[in-house]
């Protein structure tokens, strides 16, 4: 089980920031803590700037948290390499080497998880397969469009096959056929027994996807539960909406 506990994460505001709002921090984590139950899928809900994309910077330890710590069946992420390389992280800054081919760079980033020859190359092509990009491997990362960008980003992040894969926005700027395809994707590695923690802003998908889902609300949890409970049976964008915003629904 993955498990955030208390995580606090404050930033340093820029110099005309402090002056405007009188602080030298802006604290966007106050004691941040929810767990990923294994084999399901976990939505990351919030407004714009509730602190989602800090939170699963954190989890990975991307960047470091203040305060707190983040446990993968009892162990700490960021002090133990082992737990750390059941975690597959991707979000928009994920990066791929532009002037290589993908095929290139999963090779690269392969080697760097220890993966090489005949695993490496039946690793890469089962991603191929199941995100739809083998008919693209030999292009250049720099000539691809977003959608095919953002497969080749994900399979990098998943490439030692991780237990545990955390995905910020990802279907973020993409049609509805590249959006689907990363849908059914996560739907399969639920299926395959991984555990999935995303952040969107699309209720469709939490609907059709979510176990349970996290609503942040300015750096605290606001709900951790199943649908159904916050819900209860009600639209999930409206139902949002109004907890949010302290409207009637
Ligand atoms: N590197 C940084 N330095 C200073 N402030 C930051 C930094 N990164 C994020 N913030 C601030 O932290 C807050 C939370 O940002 P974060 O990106 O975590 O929110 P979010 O919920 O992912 O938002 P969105 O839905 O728009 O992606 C925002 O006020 C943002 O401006």
């Amino acid at each position: 089980m993955l498990t955030a506990n208390n995580i606090h994460k404050a930033y340093r505001l820029n110099k005309k920031e402090q002056k405007l709002q009188h602080a030298k921090h802006i604290q966007v984590l106050k004691g941040v803590s929810f767990n990923c139950k294994p084999g399901t899928v976990t939505g990351l809900l919030g407004v714009n700037g509730a602190g989602k994309t800090t939170t699963l910077r954190t989890l990975t330890g991307a960047i470091s948290a203040d305060k707190g710590n983040v446990t993968l069946d009892g162990l700490d992420v960021h002090t133990n390499k082992q737990a750390a390389l059941g975690l597959g992280f991707h979000s928009a800054s994920t990066a791929l080497y532009k002037r290589l081919s993908v095929l290139a760079n999963l090779e690269f980033f392969g080697g760097l998880y220890g993966l090489k020859g005949a695993n490496l190359t039946a690793r890469v092509n089962e991603l191929a397969d199941r995100l739809g990009f083998a008919h693209y491997l030999e292009k250049r990362v720099k000539d691809l469009s977003t959608g095919m960008l953002q497969k080749a980003a994900i399979a990098r992040a998943i490439l030692h096959d991780p237990q545990i894969i955390i995905l910020d926005e990802p279907t973020t700027g993409l049609d509805v056929m590249a959006s689907a395809n990363i849908i059914d994707f996560i739907r399969q590695q639920k299926e395959l027994g991984k555990t999935i923690l995303f952040s969107t802003h699309n209720m469709h998908e939490v609907e059709s996807l979510c176990d349970s889902i996290v609503v942040l609300h300015k750096g605290v949890v606001h709900f951790d539960g199943t649908l159904e409970d916050f819900c209860g049976g009600k639209d999930l964008a409206r139902t949002i909406t109004h907890v949010l915003s302290d409207k009637p629904v």
